[in-house]
């Protein structure tokens, strides 16, 4: 800015200051604030000689001048008591300025005054203006502090005259006199309130102050434990602890050596030299070595984890070092002696060398005396040199950086041993890869309603390698027709179809190469069986105690992986392919026989016609046969069992195998048709645990050519609601040879019943296990303040309008599924926001589940609606879903791109299932939680930022 803004000054001004050379008093409590001047400025004396001056901004009298004539009236009466109202800014500062600096202060202000003065001049005026300028120029040069005003200009600076009347500071009356409370300059963002500077500087101390504070307390906080998994920073505070734990130490041993060594000299003072004094004085003061032990820096294993291999590190080099202070305070005697005649070689080698070039100089005379001393030399070097042949000593050795590794490499035990020791533990260390810490838990209320099981790291680690390893499903070894299937028809219409991690990781584990697996006889059970199974069939859930494990004739998995990721078809194409494999192997074997038949000697044929006359006896009809799948998938809803039951259709097609599905989507008559008195034999059963279990209740037969049995949700399948009919069937699958449990959560306590029940289970986790993908967003939204007030329902649909009015899936209509905690929410919910105009439906135990389902899962439907539609069209193309838990588990709504939590769920698992159903398959998501005075705000917190960090749920 240029300086004309701020002053207007004149040459009068100029002429008015240089009569006038008046000495400045300090004024100790504000001296800036008390000297300055404003275009409105009134003065107030205390006592009998009150004055009071007051200059308006129309005012002709130049700014400076009217500075200068103040200060003139001000210290003709007393100064000492003046106390000034208001300062604008350029004068505050010169003036603190001024008063700073205590010499020549009448130069000063004429500095200060023809800074102001020619300040005008700068931009063209009058001969005297510009004489002014000059002089400005100069006393800049000379004035450090003007020079810096004037190449800082401050932005506060006021320019016209009605902004300094606005800029005047509010004034307070305290008694009989005035306080200065600042200077305002400006509105807007140039409006600012100058302090007194011992104000500042005060406030400052304080603060400055408080951290310290705050930096000591926390240094000296005991040392965490391993466990509290705190973060580093406590590391680090500890380790400023132990640093000034040490500082002490060091502190006051100075301390006892000062006053020890102020003893000495008193001592010496004292002409005290004898010598049991002296003993005295040592054996009251430590040896220094013992000193220097005492002072050795604590071992950092004792402040809290630090990596354990330079834990480990460091205790043994302080171990060795301890050795080494007392044992090997120097080299042992044998080595100093190698040590010494080394260095004595070298010294003879290095004589005879000088002497020998001294000798062969020119005009050289060398006594008799030398010459046999020389002699005497090389002999007894060549004696020591041929002493030395056979051991490690060599040439080498001789140079002084030989001799110094021959030390370093075969004299010094210590340094050799440390060297030794640290290879060791950098081999061990390279072997156990890397030092991983384990996860932060730094969550409070996601830790009191933690509920799913810890994967350690390693664990997640070791599955994230196995995953990258297949990248098409043509590197694994399944059947031609089963990848035509998968291609043709399981993932139709998609390109670059690749292996996600979670089938990369089960499907080569669960294939099955052998096509002549280990077959058991089967006998039919009889009545005493029937009994004893049924006795036997454990009502088992996770809570029994019965810790009995199933029996380990079949192999068991545990499969987990994040919602979406495709752990429907990891478990399908491997047990597809598996049963075509026994499929063909079958018909081979058929074949193989029918041939040997036809191939029969006629021998063969006599022996079997012996008994000519034999009839077969005549089947017996004992009513229709129930099927014996090969393999029975249960899953928990009849919604699932259509998902994965078309599935599975739609792959049969290709590989050419039979699949029914059973559910209470389906009339007595239809499951009749399908499991009984079938022509082909079945492969797989698609069901729900309540279905099949009442089937093979009552024909457990059903089950006894069943190799292969997949519990898809199996977190909800082994829960108190469906856990006694699931444990009911697995016992009545007597040929069982795999049982794969799989679920896109492991809660703690499927993890305790597995190992209880299946100690032998092999867990095929994702990487990712329990993390909600980063892909998808979240958002709180509080419903408490304005404008809901509470009210969820508005709030809700107020969400579903700006859904509605987006500019997100231009032409397709948006689907938004809601979701509640409890079933009676879902009805007054549906019609709420139906009333306000969108097309909600709601999904519970009563409605038509599976038409609402299918046009959710299905392809996106696109809609005419421009941007410019009305709110009422808008608002009816957004297809709501407003459903309870019933839809969040294996759902595939893969089209889904918003999703809304009505009520914040109970459990981690619930939030992890409902926001699986947007984000699937790499998608993007986006999800709101709407959260009242009821909800727990910190815990949904809590799981955005895990969220955010990429960290697994607990
Ligand atoms: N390799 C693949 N490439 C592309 N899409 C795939 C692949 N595997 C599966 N999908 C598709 O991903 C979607 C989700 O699959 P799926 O339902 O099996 O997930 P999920 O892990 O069982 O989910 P949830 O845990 O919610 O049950 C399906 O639409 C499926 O067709």
């Amino acid at each position: 800015m240029h300086p004309t803004s701020f002053c207007s000054p004149s040459a009068h001004t100029a002429s008015h200051i240089g009569r006038h050379r008046l000495q400045l008093t300090a004024y100790p409590p504000r001296p800036a604030a008390s000297i300055g001047c404003t275009h409105r400025t009134t003065l107030r004396m205390r006592g009998p000689a009150a004055f009071a001056h007051r200059c308006r901004p129309s005012n002709n009298v130049p700014h400076a001048s009217r500075l200068f004539s103040i200060r003139t009236l001000a210290s003709l009466h007393r100064p000492t008591t003046t106390v000034a109202r208001t300062v604008c800014y350029p004068c505050l500062a010169k003036l603190r300025l001024l008063s700073s600096r205590k010499t020549n202060v009448v130069a000063s202000y004429n500095a200060a005054a023809s800074f102001h003065a020619s300040a005008a001049a700068c931009g063209g005026g009058t001969r005297t203006e510009r004489k002014s300028a000059s002089h400005f120029r100069r006393a800049v040069e000379s004035h450090q502090g003007l020079r810096e005003m004037v190449q800082k200009p401050s932005r506060m600076i006021l320019s016209d005259t009605d902004r300094v009347a606005r800029g005047c500071a509010r004034e307070r009356s305290k008694g009989d006199s005035w306080e200065v409370l600042g200077v305002e300059t400006g509105g807007g963002m140039n409006r600012r309130e100058f302090k007194p500077r011992s104000d500042d500087k005060r406030q400052y101390s304080r603060e400055t102050l408080r951290r310290q504070q705050e930096l000591r307390e926390s240094t000296s906080r005991p040392s965490p434990s391993r466990f509290s998994q705190r973060p580093v920073t406590d590391l680090q505070a500890e380790r400023r602890a132990a640093a000034a734990r040490l500082e002490e130490q060091a502190a006051a041993a100075a301390a006892q050596d000062r006053d020890f060594s102020n003893r000495n000299r008193r001592d010496r003072d004292r002409g005290d030299r004898d010598r049991g004094d002296r003993d005295r004085g040592d054996r009251e003061w430590p040896q220094r070595s013992d000193r220097q032990a005492q002072l050795r820096i604590p071992s950092l294993r004792d402040n809290g984890p630090i990596d354990p291999v330079r834990a480990e590190r460091r205790r043994l080099a302080e171990e060795l070092d301890a050795a080494g202070t007392g044992r090997l305070e120097r080299y042992p005697s044998h080595v100093r002696e190698r040590l010494d005649k080394d260095t004595d070689l070298h010294r003879r080698e290095k004589t005879i060398r000088q002497t020998r070039e001294r000798l062969d100089g020119p005009g050289t005379s060398v006594s008799v005396s030398e010459r046999r001393a020389i002699a005497r030399m090389e002999r007894k070097n060549d004696g020591d040199r041929r002493e030395h042949r056979g051991s490690k000593y060599d040439s080498d050795a001789r140079s002084s950086e030989g001799l110094r590794r021959y030390r370093d490499q075969n004299l010094d035990p210590i340094r050799a041993e440390r060297r030794a020791l640290a290879e060791k533990l950098d081999s061990e260390a390279s072997e156990r890869s890397s030092f991983t810490r384990p996860p932060v838990r730094r969550f409070a209320q996601m830790k009191q309603i933690a509920t799913l099981d810890h994967v350690s790291s390693r664990t997640r680690e070791i599955t994230h390698a196995a995953e990258q390893r297949f990248s098409s499903f043509e590197s694994f070894d399944l059947l031609p027709q089963t990848v035509e299937a998968l291609y043709k028809d399981g993932l139709k219409g998609l390109d670059d179809i690749e292996p996600t991690p979670v089938q990369s990781l089960v499907i080569p584990q669960l294939l099955e190469r052998n096509p002549n697996p280990r077959s058991r006889p089967v006998s039919q059970p009889t009545s005493r069986d029937k009994r004893k199974n049924a006795a036997s069939a454990p009502a088992t859930s996770l809570d029994t105690d019965d810790d009995t494990p199933f029996s380990d004739t079949f192999q068991t998995y545990l499969v987990a992986a994040e919602t979406g990721s495709g752990k429907t078809l990891a478990y399908v194409l491997p047990l597809m392919d598996t049963l075509k494999r026994r499929e063909l192997a079958r018909v081979e074997e058929e074949e193989a026989e029918k041939f040997n038949a036809r191939n029969r000697s006629p021998n063969d044929l006599n022996l079997s016609n012996r008994y000519m006359y034999d009839i077969d006896s005549p089947p017996v009809n004992h009513g229709p046969t129930i099927s014996q799948p090969y393999a029975v998938i249960l899953v928990p809803t009849s919604e699932l069992v259509l998902q994965v039951g078309n599935l599975i259709k739609k792959l049969s097609y290709c590989i050419k195998l039979r699949s029914e599905m059973i559910s209470r989507d389906f009339t007595g008559a239809v499951i009749r048709n399908r499991l009984f008195g079938r022509t082909s034999p079945l492969d797989i059963v698609v069901g729900t645990p309540f279905m099949i279990d009442r089937i093979t209740e009552a024909n457990p037969e059903m089950l006894h050519r069943t190799s292969h049995i997949i519990i898809d949700e199996a977190d909800s399948l082994f829960d108190r609601s469906f856990s006694p009919l699931t444990s009911a069937i697995i016992p009545r699958a007597v040929n069982l040879e795999k049982l794969v449990l799989c679920s896109a959560t492991i809660p703690k306590s499927l993890d305790a019943y597995v190992s209880r029940k299946f100690p032998n289970a092999r867990r095929l986790v994702t990487a990712n296990l329990h993390a909600i993908p980063r892909r998808v967003q979240m958002q709180v939204v509080n419903v408490e303040g304005d404008p809901y007030r509470g009210n969820k329902m508005l709030a809700c649909a107020a969400l579903l309008d700006d859904i509605a009015k987006d500019a997100t899936e231009p032409g397709f209509r948006k689907r938004v599924v809601v979701f509640v905690n409890e079933r009676d929410t879902t009805a007054p919910l549906t019609t709420f926001l139906a009333d306000k105009g969108f097309d909600a439906v709601e999904i519970n135990r009563d409605s038509d589940s599976r038409r609402v389902l299918e046009s959710f899962t299905g392809d996106k439907e696109a809609t005419d609606d421009d941007a410019s539609a009305s709110a009422a069209v808008r608002r009816g193309s957004v297809q709501v879903l407003v459903t309870t838990d019933l839809a969040s588990r294996g759902v595939d709504t893969k089209n889904v791109r918003n999703v809304v939590l009505y009520d914040v769920p109970y459990t981690s698992i619930d939030f992890i299932h409902r926001l699986g159903r947007t984000g699937r398959m790499g998608r993007r998501g986006r999800a709101w939680v709407l959260v009242d005075k009821g909800s727990n705000e910190a815990y949904v917190k809590e799981v955005k930022k895990t969220m955010h960090l990429g960290q697994a749920l607990i």
